[in-house]
């Protein structure tokens, strides 16, 4: 075979495997947010590569004028696949698995399953990440005081969640999916902010296998020692009697 014909067949051959892409999807982010940490772990059990483009929320890098006019809504993790421009994380994670699996079994097709990993999906986003942002970040970032009434709220979710997970090896198929993985993110979260998990042993129990099927993943590199930041970052705001 000619060096020209040789460098053809290699060059249609990346493109079949890349699914036909001229080029890695773009993934604006920043190592510790939560749910950016959840995409980067997907990125690395799918092997799929990204351009990695930090955009530092803490210096407010969010707001300038070309990532705003990319996502109106300014947040991270957003992605750029060839023009699908997409942010809510979840969201991401559903497409990537579409677009970038080898098979459907973290996103399964079956819609009786799928329907389970969509419920949980949303419960994470709207109910049990999103009472835990409203927990812990406003001291966090801005020394408010903690607020008793919503820690019973994280209270009640980190419950419901216990009550799913009983009788289940993980939270809405027979094996690992994506509702597992932001799932992972929230609750590791939780345990790095010292929130008592004691009195969840279907969490605890989940909590350690998610982790032991997460480590050839890069877990404590990508999820667990930037949740460990996030929980210090916290303690230090109590510390200096910021609640
Ligand atoms: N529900 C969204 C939450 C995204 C979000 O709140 N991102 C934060 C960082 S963790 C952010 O970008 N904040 C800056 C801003 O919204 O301007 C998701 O899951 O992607």
């Amino acid at each position: 075979m000619s060096d020209t014909k040789r460098i053809v067949t290699e060059f249609v051959y990346c493109l079949l495997l890349s699914g036909g892409k001229m080029s890695p999807p773009v993934l604006y982010y920043l190592p510790p947010s939560p749910p950016c940490r959840s995409i980067l772990l997907l990125a690395k059990m799918l092997g799929l590569d990204f351009e990695l483009k930090i955009v530092n929320i803490l210096e407010g890098e969010q707001l300038k004028p070309d990532f705003v006019a990319l996502n109106p809504q300014h947040c991270i993790p957003t992605m750029n696949d060839e023009g699908l421009v997409l942010w809510e994380s979840r969201a991401i994670l559903s497409y990537l698995v579409a677009a970038y699996g080898k098979s459907d079994e973290l996103y399964p097709t079956d819609i009786r399953v799928r329907a389970l990993v969509d419920q949980r999906l949303q419960f994470d986003l709207g109910t049990l990440y999103m009472r835990l942002t409203d927990y812990y970040f406003p001291t966090m970032f801005i020394g408010a005081p903690l607020d008793e009434g919503k820690r019973a709220k994280l209270s009640e979710a980190v419950g419901w969640l216990n009550t799913i997970l009983e009788g289940r090896q993980f939270a809405a198929a027979e094996h690992f999916t994506i509702a597992d993985l932001t799932l992972l993110v929230t609750i590791s979260q939780l345990e790095a902010f010292d929130f008592e998990l004691r009195p969840y042993k279907h969490i605890r129990q989940w909590l350690e296998r998610c982790k032991d099927h997460m480590a050839p993943y890069d877990y404590e590199e990508l999820n667990g020692s930037k949740a460990v930041l996030m929980g210090d970052m916290f303690k230090a705001k109590i510390n200096q009697g910021g609640a």
